[in-house]
C-alpha cells in the first residue's frame, strides 16, 4: 500500500464496477465504498476522503447525472474537500464537463483503461498530499470566543510546540477532533501525516493488525503485507480517538508500545522503532476515567501528560451565535440557498436550546433549516428542535394520538436516548442497541 493513511471513496452503484475499482485501487489507499448518495453523509460524518470515484447517476432508467452532480456539489462544499474522479459512459462527456466546470478533477470514461485509471488516482493523492501539507487547517476552524474557547485556544497554542502527549475531554460533539486537529497544526509535526483512529471501532482480533500491522502469512486471512497506524504515522501526530471505549487486554498493548517506543508487526519478532506524537480523546467522564475496572491508570498517566477539557455548548452559549453564523453559511453555498436572516426572538431560543448532540447537532440542524426554510427568514422551527428535549420526558411513552409513524417513532426515540445519556452518543448507542456510527446516521436523517 502506498500511503495506508490516504483514503479512496468509490460511489458507485453498479456492484461489479465498484468491485474491480476497488481491486485495482486497495494497494494505494483505504477504499471505502458506497452503493448510493443517501450513504454520504454518515460517512462524511467519519471523514472527508482524499479522493473519490463518483458516479453520475444512481437510480435506475437516471441519465441526467443530477445525483452525481449534486454529490459532487456537497464533496465540493466540505471544509477541506477532496479531489473527485468523475465516472461517465461514453455518451456522457458533456456530462463529465459540466462536473469539470464545477469543480470535479478528472473524468475517466467507462470502462476504462487500468493504466489510466491509476494514473488519475496518483495524480490526484500526490497533489492533494501537496495541498494539505500547504494549507492545513489550524485553529482558524476552531470557532467560538467565549472565556471557555479561549482557554482552550491559549492550551493549544501553548502545548502545540511541544512533544506532551495530550489528552483531550468532553462529550461527543464538543470538537474533540478539531481540537486534535489543532494541536498537530500547532506542533511542529504539522507538515507531516495527522492520523486518526477511531479506537472504540477497532474489533479486538483486529486491534493489533490495525495498529502494529501484520506480514504476509501472519495469520489466515494476511496475503499481504500491512503497515499499522503507527508507523503509517511516523513523524507525525496520531490521534486516538475514543480511547475510553478500548477493551483492557488492548489497554496493555497499547502500554507497551507507548512505552516502549516501538511496535511489532504480527509475524515477525522484529520491533520497529516508531516517532509519533500521541493525541488522544475520549467522552467518558472522569470519574470513569480513573476507575481501573475501566480505564488502566498507567495507561491513563502516559497519555494524559496535558489535559484538554472542551466544554458543552450548554456552558458556552456565547459561542453559538458565531456557529450558527458559520454553518448556515456554510449550508447556503453548499446547497446554493439564498442568505436568511433570523429575528432575534428565534436567536434567542436557538442560544436557550440544551443542544444535548453539541456543535455536531448545531451543524445538522443548521443543514436543516437551510433546505427547509421557505420564509424570508429562518424560523425557528425549520432547526426541527420544537419540543425536542426542552420539555422533560415522560416517563411512559403515550399512546399516539393518530396512525403510527415508524419514523416519527424512530426520532422520538433517539432524542429520548439521547437526552437521557445527557448527549453521550456511545451511551445512546447502547441504550438503542445500535452501533455509534448507526445512531449517527439517525441523527443526521433526523435532523437531531
Ligand atoms: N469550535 C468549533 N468550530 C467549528 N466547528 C466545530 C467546532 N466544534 C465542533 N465543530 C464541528 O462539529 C462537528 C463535530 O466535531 P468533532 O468531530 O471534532 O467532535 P468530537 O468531540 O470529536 O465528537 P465525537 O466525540 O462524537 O467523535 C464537526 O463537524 C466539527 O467541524
Amino acid at each position: 500500500m502506498a500511503d495506508p493513511s490516504a483514503h479512496i471513496l468509490i460511489l458507485e452503484d453498479d456492484a461489479d464496477v465498484a468491485c474491480a475499482a476497488q481491486l485495482l485501487l486497495r494497494r494505494r489507499a483505504r477504499v471505502q465504498v458506497l452503493s448510493a448518495p443517501a450513504q454520504l453523509a454518515a460517512a462524511l460524518a467519519d471523514g472527508v476522503p482524499d479522493v473519490v470515484l463518483l458516479d453520475l447517476n444512481f437510480s435506475p432508467g437516471r441519465t441526467d447525472g443530477a445525483e452525481g452532480l449534486a454529490v459532487l456539489d456537497t464533496l465540493l462544499a466540505q471544509a477541506a474537500p477532496p479531489a473527485v474522479i468523475v465516472l461517465t459512459a461514453y455518451a456522457d462527456v458533456p456530462l463529465a464537463v459540466e462536473a469539470l466546470k464545477r469543480g470535479a478533477t478528472d473524468f475517466i470514461t467507462k470502462p476504462w483503461n487500468n493504466a489510466h485509471l491509476a494514473a488519475a488516482v496518483d495524480g490526484a493523492l500526490a497533489r492533494r498530499t501537496a495541498t494539505r501539507s500547504a494549507a492545513a487547517p489550524g485553529m482558524s476552524s476552531l470557532l467560538g470566543d467565549s472565556a471557555a474557547m479561549c482557554s482552550v485556544k491559549a492550551t493549544i497554542a501553548s502545548v502545540g510546540p511541544t512533544e506532551a502527549n495530550v489528552m483531550i475531554l468532553g462529550e461527543n460533539g464538543v470538537g474533540k477532533e478539531l481540537v486534535a486537529r489543532a494541536v498537530h497544526d500547532a506542533s511542529r509535526r504539522a507538515g507531516a501525516t495527522f492520523l486518526a483512529v477511531d479506537m472504540g471501532a477497532l474489533p479486538e482480533s483486529t486491534f493489533e493488525s490495525e495498529l502494529f500491522g501484520h506480514r504476509k502469512g501472519a495469520f489466515t486471512d494476511a496475503r499481504s503485507d500491512r503497515t499499522g497506524r503507527f508507523v503509517a504515522a511516523c513523524g507525525g501526530s496520531l490521534f486516538l480517538d475514543e480511547i475510553g471505549n478500548m477493551p483492557l487486554p488492548a489497554q496493555a498493548k497499547l502500554l507497551a508500545a507507548l512505552e516502549r517506543r516501538e511496535v511489532t508487526p504480527l509475524g515477525t519478532d522484529r520491533p520497529e522503532p516508531v516517532d509519533v506524537r500521541v493525541i488522544s480523546a475520549t467522552n467518558l467522564s472522569e470519574a470513569r476515567l480513573f476507575d481501573p475496572g475501566v480505564f488502566r491508570p498507567d495507561l491513563l498517566f502516559r497519555l494524559n501528560t496535558i489535559v484538554i477539557r472542551v466544554p458543552p455548548l450548554r456552558e458556552r452559549r456565547e459561542d453559538i451565535p458565531a456557529l450558527l453564523r458559520h454553518y448556515l453559511h456554510h449550508y447556503e453555498r453548499q446547497y446554493q440557498r439564498p442568505a436568511r436572516g433570523m429575528i432575534d426572538t428565534t436567536l434567542a431560543r436557538l442560544c436557550a436550546h440544551p443542544w444535548p448532540g453539541n456543535v455536531r447537532a448545531l451543524r445538522h440542524a443548521c443543514e436543516r433549516a437551510v433546505i427547509l426554510a421557505s420564509c424570508d427568514e429562518y424560523g425557528y422551527d425549520d432547526f426541527g428542535l420544537s419540543g425536542q428535549l426542552e420539555a422533560p420526558m415522560p416517563a411512559a411513552p403515550c399512546p399516539p394520538a393518530g396512525p403510527l409513524k415508524l419514523g416519527e417513532l424512530e426520532r422520538d426515540a433517539v432524542a429520548s436516548a439521547l437526552a437521557q445519556a445527557c448527549g453521550n452518543v456511545s451511551q445512546a448507542a447502547r441504550m438503542l442497541g445500535v452501533s455509534r456510527a448507526a445512531l449517527y446516521r439517525k441523527l443526521g436523517k433526523h435532523g437531531i
